[in-house]
């Protein structure tokens, strides 16, 4: 595996790593109605494309979102957040905005300062302050970051040059000068900082008239007033901060051609012209799970890939006993890296911890994996299930349970069935096992 620039920093350390989105903006000028994190890009909101690149790269001790007001759009965004922090393992705080951008940082910072303490951290803390609205920022732009705090930088800016001319305009509607824009640079996030330095930039500002704290646009800025040096970074074009609708446009757009949106076909996402996450990576799960025949007598009747069998004998469960649904619901988990049917039913197979799923049928329980997955921003690909068993035969009735699947997954399900020649606990007639693979995108 190709090492990144920031894993290269040896271990031991003692050197911790923050992450705060700010993501609490009403998004007056895209004039949508909904707080821009929350507006959706193809399927998935601004918040959630900009979590992409931070869950697929970086190593995070934790990350903090700073989420709008309104219960329900922030319930909904720190679902995105926590499936996401699950997704790659990293601690989650979830806090409320402010009614600035500022404002809504220094929430961030204090929470990340909290945090530092209730882990007793010592040493040196980065902290990478990112705007959810440049939901596109390719993972090499908080490398470059990082890698700069690490080569020992206290404060870093990613930047773009400018493409137009620099025009300031007086009062009246006319230029008073035109910029030499050689040296002129637009700042992106994410920007980088020493905790230590923030901290002390945070507390200078907090003496400022409310007109000196409408000028601070970034963070920068509140370290460059305490005389400290900035340095700087390459930003990207992809790293837009989506502001207005024409943005919206740009970043659909931007989504189409890098392959990232997941509505489109995989040879139109693969297409010409991309360069960052150029091919969408699909993800691989496996799942196996095994039922016991029920004791002879017992009534159980069996139930066996989303299908009843009449007349043959049932399987011990908690539920349906379904082993080849059950196996289709363990794969899809394992491709998203959530866990299992453990994780999201309950410890002893199905049932104790979600009360709507005890004794729930196989079909029930599959249709909800996918609606969990799906919810994690993955597209279901297909799933495949195989089970070894001397009885039922399978063949006849195989179309008839691959579509019952299927409809349960909302995507291609196949499923197959072999013996094991006599052998082990199937071939004794002691019980059923199904293994299933699964790809997600
Ligand atoms: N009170 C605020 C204002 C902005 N932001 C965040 O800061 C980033 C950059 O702000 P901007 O693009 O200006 O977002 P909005 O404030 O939502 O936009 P508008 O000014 O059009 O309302 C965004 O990720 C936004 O969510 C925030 O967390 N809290
Ligand atoms: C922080 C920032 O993204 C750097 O360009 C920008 O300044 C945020 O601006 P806004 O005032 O929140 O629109």
């Amino acid at each position: 595996m190709t090492q990144r620039p920031d894993d290269a920093v040896p271990s031991g350390t003692g050197r911790r790593r923050a992450l705060i989105i700010v993501a609490a903006g009403s998004g007056t000028r895209l004039g949508m109605g909904t707080p821009k994190a929350a507006v959706t890009l193809t399927g998935r909101t601004v918040l959630e494309h900009a979590l992409d690149a931070v869950t697929a790269t970086l190593q995070l001790d934790v990350l903090v979102l700073v989420l709008p007001g309104d219960a329900q759009v922030q319930h909904q965004l720190a679902a995105a957040g926590a499936r996401a922090a699950q997704r790659c393992g990293v601690d989650i705080r979830t806090v409320s905005g402010g009614e600035t951008r500022t404002e809504s940082v220094s929430a961030g910072v204090r929470a990340v300062q909290q945090y530092a303490q209730q882990q007793s951290w010592t040493g040196a803390v980065h902290v990478l302050i990112h705007d959810a609205a440049r939901a596109l920022t390719p993972p090499e732009v908080f490398h470059r970051v990082l890698t700069a705090l690490d080569s020992g930088a206290q404060s870093v800016v990613p930047v773009v040059p400018l493409a137009d001319t620099i025009k300031r305009v007086g009062p009246s509607a006319h230029v008073r000068q035109t910029v030499p824009r050689e040296d002129l640079k637009a700042a992106q996030t994410p920007q980088g900082f020493a905790l230590e330095l923030l901290e002390r930039a945070y507390s200078r500002s907090a003496q400022l008239t409310p007109e000196e704290s409408a000028a601070l646009t970034d963070e920068a800025v509140i370290v460059e007033n305490l005389g400290e040096q900035v340095a700087v970074v390459g930003g990207h074009p992809h790293a837009l901060k989506i502001t207005t609708s024409t943005d919206l446009v740009i970043a659909r757009a931007l989504l189409a051609e890098n392959g990232t949106d997941h509505g489109a076909a995989p040879e139109q996402a693969a297409g010409a012209g991309s360069e960052v996450h150029a091919v969408p990576v699909p993800r691989v799960g496996i799942g196996h799970d095994i039922h016991a025949f029920a004791a002879a007598e017992e009534a159980t009747e069996l139930w066996l890939a989303g299908l009843h069998w009449p007349g043959e004998r049932g399987l011990a469960g908690h539920s349906d006993a379904d082993p080849v649904a059950h196996a289709a619901c363990a794969a899809l988990f394992s491709a998203a890296g959530m866990g299992d049917l453990g994780t999201h039913f309950g410890a002893d197979t199905l049932g104790t911890s979600r009360a709507e799923y005890r004794g729930a049928s196989g079909t029930a329980l599959l249709a909800e994996a996918a609606r969990i997955v799906r919810s994690a921003g993955y597209q279901i690909g297909s799933v495949s299930v195989q089970f070894i068993a001397a009885r039922p035969k399978f063949a006849a009735r195989r179309e008839e349970a691959q579509q019952v699947l299927s409809r349960a997954a909302g995507a291609p399900v196949a499923v197959s069935a072999t013996t094991s020649d006599g052998l082990g606990f199937p071939g004794r007639g002691e019980g059923i096992m199904a293994t299933a693979t699964a790809v997600l995108y």
